[in-house]
Formats: structure tokens, C-alpha cells, sequence
């Protein structure tokens, strides 16, 4: 596949895999100073967490599940402009409490430390080599960025992430989503590393949206999936994508992915922020359960030209 532009960061074998594959790996992207500045800056967010007014994930004391949900839920969909933290499932007890430390709880941070946090916000907004990378991705025009994470993924209760692809949770009319995911430390097969279905980028339909529903929380609904690619995946193979602290992996919005439950005794931290085309290429759908609002709109990876 070729461009007809010329590559400023990847090879042209690097950008024939990402498209052949759905995604990318390329080790060594960060420098041993940033991964080292990433993870001294997550563990600092870390410190800040407090639980107070934290709605924790499931029952909290002397209320119904029913109420605990809708708070969980607000918790959440007003966090697009916002620095929270979501607990690890198994990190919560029936009764509501931590079974460990604050830090040993958190399953991700989000989800927007790009906009807010001054660290990741220079790293995701002020990085020539994200813009280099993005031009060569043919994301050349108008390319937004939204939904940052940490992913934190702890010791022994990490959570899996069931098998999805990005593009269902950050619909654009077309798809356009564009996932960087960087490994802040090892990733490995028992602290949960990424695992990939090669191809099923082409040959999976975007057959259904995310959306925060008209009565409260969040539900999927399905999409025409009109002239989208269509196919199987019958006989693709999953591959588990282990790889060293500072890669970034590439992923493309419709290639699907998941990831296995930390049985290790190691934190798996990455950082990830996806980017979407903008109009008139691509339309953000207001339905989607990140919205932008006037006071945070999505950041311009290119500063606009006259
Ligand atoms: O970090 C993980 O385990 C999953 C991440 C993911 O699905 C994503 O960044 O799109
Ligand atoms: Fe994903």
C-alpha cells in the first residue's frame, strides 16, 4: 500500500504491517528519560488519589446496588474532562472496602490527563514524533485527541479486557479511531499483554456503538453497517503481543484486541489516548459516551494553518 507521500517516521514495511495487521509494535519509541518520567508522574496521581467521595465500584455502605450503579455510572460519563480513578474490580470487598492499599487498587486513571495533567499533556500535545507518526498514518489533516488512560492492571487482580475495538466505543461516521498505547513497563504473558486478531480490521464491521443511554448509564446499539468491509475471521489466531517497557503499539479502531488478567506478581502500567479524524472527514458521534464540552474541547494535534 503505498501513500503517495513520503514517510517521516515509519518504514515503508512498518506501514504496510499496520495495515495488513491492524496494528503496530515499535520498540523503543520512548527514551529510558520519559518511560522513567511517565511512571515517577502515575505514581505521584497515584499518591494524590484520595477515596473520599470515590463512589468504589460496587455496593457501597447502606445503599442499594441500583443507586451505587447510577453513581458508578456518573462517576464515569462525567469523567471525559476529568482525572479519576477506576478501581480494580477484585480490589473491592463486599463491604464496600479496599482489600488493599489505594495504589495497589486503581485499575486506570482517565480520561483526560492530556488536557489536565501537565506531565502527559506535554508528552501527548507537544510530541513531534506523535504528529510525525500521525501524518504518516494518513491521519495528515485534522487528526483530535481524546480519552487518555493509564492502565495500571495490578498484581494478581489486574482485570482482563474482553476481546472489542476501539472504534465501537469512539464511533466516528466513518470509523477513523486510532489507538497509541504505550508500554510504561514489560509486558509479558502473565502480567497481561495485548493479544491481537491479525487482519480483522478489514474484515470486521463496526456493527455497534457505545452510547450513554437517554434513561442513564451506558448500553450498546447496533449500527447499519452499510458498505463497511465485510468477511470473517474464521481461522484467524489470536497473537499475544509481548513486548518491552517504552513500545508504543499502533492500533487501528477496528482491529480486534484484548488482554488476559495480571496473574503476576508485577503492575503492568501503560499509557494510551486515541485520536479521531475530524469534519469533514470523519463526524464524532454525539451519542458516544465521551463527549466533548465547550470549556474542553478536543485537542488539535497540528496547530490549524491558515
Ligand atoms: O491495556 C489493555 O489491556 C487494553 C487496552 C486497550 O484495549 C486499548 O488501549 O485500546
Ligand atoms: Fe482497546
Amino acid at each position: 500500500m503505498s501513500t503517495g507521500r513520503t514517510l517521516e517516521f515509519l518504514t515503508q514495511e512498518q506501514f504496510d504491517q499496520f495495515y495488513r495487521d491492524g496494528y503496530l509494535l515499535l520498540p523503543g519509541f520512548l527514551s529510558d528519560e520519559q518511560i522513567q518520567g511517565l511512571l515517577a508522574r502515575t505514581k505521584q496521581l497515584l499518591d494524590d488519589f484520595t477515596l473520599e467521595g470515590h463512589p468504589m465500584t460496587k455496593f457501597t455502605t447502606g445503599e442499594s446496588e441500583a443507586e451505587n450503579k447510577h453513581v458508578g455510572d456518573e462517576y464515569f460519563l462525567n469523567s471525559g474532562n476529568k482525572i479519576r480513578y477506576f478501581l480494580e474490580e477484585d480490589a473491592v470487598g463486599l463491604d464496600g472496602q479496599l482489600n488493599r492499599s489505594k495504589e495497589q487498587s486503581v485499575n486506570k486513571i482517565g480520561h483526560a490527563l492530556h488536557e489536565i495533567d501537565p506531565v502527559f499533556r506535554e508528552f501527548t500535545l507537544e510530541n513531534e514524533k506523535l504528529r510525525a507518526l500521525a501524518r504518516d498514518l494518513a491521519f495528515h489533516r485534522d487528526p483530535e485527541v481524546l480519552q487518555s488512560m493509564v492502565i495500571c492492571k495490578q498484581p494478581r487482580i489486574g482485570a482482563k479486557v474482553p476481546e472489542h475495538n476501539d472504534s465501537t466505543f469512539l464511533y466516528t461516521d466513518p470509523p477513523s479511531a486510532l489507538g497509541f498505547w504505550f508500554a510504561l513497563e514489560d509486558c509479558t504473558p502473565s502480567n497481561g499483554a495485548l493479544s491481537f486478531l491479525p487482519g480483522s480490521h478489514t474484515t470486521t464491521k463496526i456493527a455497534k456503538r457505545f452510547v450513554r443511554l437517554p434513561e442513564g448509564g451506558t448500553g450498546f446499539e447496533d449500527l447499519p453497517v452499510g458498505d463497511q468491509p465485510a468477511g470473517d475471521n474464521a481461522g484467524k489466531e489470536y497473537i499475544q503481543e509481548t513486548c518491552e517497557a517504552g513500545t508504543l503499539v499502533l492500533i487501528h479502531g477496528s482491529v480486534l484486541h484484548k488482554s488476559e488478567r495480571n496473574t503476576s506478581a508485577r503492575t503492568r502500567f501503560a499509557y494510551t489516548f486515541h485520536m479521531i479524524e475530524s469534519p469533514p472527514l470523519a463526524k464524532y458521534d454525539e451519542k458516544n459516551w465521551l463527549q466533548p464540552t465547550p470549556a474542553m474541547p478536543f485537542s488539535k494535534l497540528f496547530a490549524i494553518k491558515a
